[in-house]
């Protein structure tokens, strides 16, 4: 997706134009470049899924960029990363987090300045309020990678010590140790984190921004949920939204750019040039499974799981639309063409407690089942063996004689009589003694079926008893419940909190901090567990990398329409005609197949117009 910023005062007084033009169904045309004796360039026509034109609201960007699908899936269990690039000044930071001063010393509690971030917030608390079956915990970190280096912006420290990038073998990923974790209960947590971030970020000015980012920044939302599924087993599910703000790319001739600020310069396009190479590759069908170089730096590491993994990534490409910059806007036009053929495998991430619990139902189904087929066939058996015994006792037993023609048999007629009686009652006595031998072997299984049962059902319980969260703190009134109440006038707090727990239930509550010792060895025994016990006992984590799990693939993303999930204000927009009024426009959806943002993948990548 793309943003195109108007052109600045600066430009307008140095009597820049633009070069960039919106010929809608989600496209831009770059002028031509007028060249030497070989010619310059002929204009360039680019499709995307949405391209914002400079009348472009911050509060349109989150309406149709997709942004409200991928914060929507991050509450489903995704992860989820928003990225902006695009050269110096082209309005990154402008478009995720608003123009310089937002977050100065103090803070500006709502304005229609704000970018995605702050958006994003309120639209995830709003989301949070209407899931009133699941409880919620959110964790988010911020930092930023200054010249190489990891800077926890919420915890700097005042000789900004950096931070080391490890491979977690567990996880297979890479994770920032030590990184601060703060726990965001409200709304206001998450803004204060944003504020705490933006105030400690590394900002520079050079001769093209005033207020130029020297790092790129990560700020990532944990976000966790349970829900309560049949039979009382929660279902927990680890989803992310990171938002990265990468560093401008800058052409340190035209930023005249010396000393410190011409290191970060170089830094800042090493790292970007390392994410080329990593989207090159990765957008390359004939590089599949080819070498991707992201250790070569600490941006691509930190993003590797975002760029191929198992998330979902949406990147909005900044552009400046004057003509002084048509290089560079070119350059960012053709990065976002090969990223936007990058496609990534989502997965749910969810609880491995979980993976035990549904094979404890299986078990507890089974055995229940064959409780029920050995309680039958106790009765069937007994019923078809008394069967089988009087057929057998029918063809031995002797012929009935009456007792009047008893007296009349001779001595070797009575003599075999008596033969054919005792030997009946012989074989009687056997199928006698073998019904009890098989009745009581029946009833110790049985005895052992019940036993097992309630053993299972019983470490059922306490395996759900552990899935219980404590409630969180109630939350307290704050600017952001009329922000979330639709309300601005109203003082009343509306904010999201966790449904309270009945309190009698004190089971629940305690069990919450601790697993009990048998269900440690059943996690033990199946190799799950260092994690949760110190999630359990609430230990903070070194790095919220660290507890990535590769959980069974549950559910894949499904595409949707586009038609279905445009508002009929998108519409609306869209069908402006006067090219001066019209915000945005996003490519047909009528020609091309939509993606699962519901925007539209255009397959083709940039087009020469001849
Ligand atoms: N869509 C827009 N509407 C109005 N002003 C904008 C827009 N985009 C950017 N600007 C303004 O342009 C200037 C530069 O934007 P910004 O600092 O966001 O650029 P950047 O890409 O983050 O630059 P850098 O990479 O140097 O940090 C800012 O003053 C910003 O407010």
């Amino acid at each position: 997706m793309h943003r195109v910023r108007p052109l600045s005062e600066k430009e307008i007084k140095a009597g820049d134009d633009m070069v960039v033009q919106f010929p809608g169904n989600g496209q831009v045309l770059v002028d031509a470049i007028p060249g030497g004796p070989g010619g310059g360039q002929k204009p360039r026509l680019f499709s995307y899924n949405v391209v914002f034109e400079p009348a472009a609201t911050q509060e349109d960007v989150l309406q149709f960029s997709g942004m409200k699908r991928l914060i929507e899936m991050a509450v489903e269990g995704f992860r989820c990363t928003c990225f902006c690039y695009g050269q110096t000044g082209s309005g990154k930071t402008h478009t995720l987090t608003g123009p310089p001063g937002l977050f100065g010393i103090k803070a500006v509690p709502y304005s229609d300045n704000h970018g995605l971030v702050f958006r994003s917030f309120v639209y995830l608390f709003q989301l949070l309020q209407e899931h009133t079956s699941r409880t919620f915990v959110l964790k988010a970190s911020f930092l930023e990678i200054y010249n190489e280096k990891v800077i926890d912006l919420l915890n700097p420290g005042t000789c900004r010590k950096p931070l080391a990038v490890r491979w977690s073998k567990k996880a297979r990923g890479f994770f920032v140790e030590n990184l601060f974790t703060v726990d965001c209960e409200e709304l206001d947590d998450l803004m204060a984190v944003l504020e705490e971030g933006m105030r400690n970020r590394s900002v520079g000015r050079h001769n093209m921004n005033d207020y130029s980012s020297r790092s790129h920044t990560i700020l990532s939302v944990h976000i966790t949920s349970e829900e309560p599924s049949e039979n009382g087993v929660f279902i927990s599910r680890f989803g992310k939204i990171n938002f990265v703000d990468l560093a401008g790319s800058e052409m340190t001739k035209k930023t005249q750019s010396e000393g410190k600020t011409l290191e970060e310069a170089n830094n800042i396009n090493k790292s970007l040039m390392v994410l080329g190479y990593c989207i090159a590759s990765l957008s390359d069908p004939k590089r599949k499974g080819s070498h991707i170089p992201y250790r070569d730096s600490k941006l691509t590491k930190l993003l590797a799981d975002s760029l191929a993994g198992n998330g979902v990534t949406l990147m909005i490409a900044c552009i400046s639309p004057a003509r002084s910059n048509i290089f560079e806007t070119i350059n960012t036009l053709r990065y976002a063409a090969r990223a936007k053929k990058i496609r990534t495998k989502p997965v749910v991430l969810m609880d491995p407690r979980e993976a035990l619990i549904i094979s404890l139902k299986r078990e507890v189904a089974s055995l229940q089942s064959e409780n029920e087929y050995l309680r039958s066939a106790l009765n069937v058996y007994s019923s078809s063996s008394s069967g089988d015994a009087s057929e057998r006792i029918i063809a031995q037993t002797p012929p009935h004689v009456d007792l009047e023609e008893l007296a009349k048999l001779e001595g070797p007629q009575l003599a075999e009589l008596v033969r054919l009686y005792m030997k009946e009652n012989e074989a009687l006595r056997k199928d006698n003694g073998d019904l009890f031998l098989s009745r009581d072997l029946l009833q110790r299984d049985h005895e052992i079926v019940c036993r097992e049962n309630e053993r299972l059902l019983k470490k059922l319980e306490e395996v759900n008893s552990v899935c219980c969260r404590s409630p969180l703190i109630p939350a307290r009134p704050a600017f952001s419940a009329d922000i979330l109440s639709g309300d601005q006038e109203s003082s009343s707090t509306n904010i999201w909190t966790n449904p309270i727990p009945d309190t009698d239930n004190k089971t629940a509550v305690n069990s919450s901090k601790q697993i009990p010792e048998s269900v440690q060895k059943e996690l033990d025994k199946r190799q799950i567990g260092a994690r949760n016990t110190a999630n359990l006992k609430g230990i903070r984590k070194p790095s919220s990398n660290d507890d990535k799990i590769h959980a069974p693939k549950i559910a894949q993303v499904k595409n949707t329409n586009a038609k279905d999930k445009r508002s009929d204000e998108e519409k609306k927009t869209v069908e402006e005609t006067d090219p001066m009024k019209r915000r945005f426009s996003v490519a047909n959806p009528l020609i091309k197949n939509t993606d699962m943002f519901g925007s539209v993948i255009s397959i083709t990548d940039d087009e020469e117009l001849n």
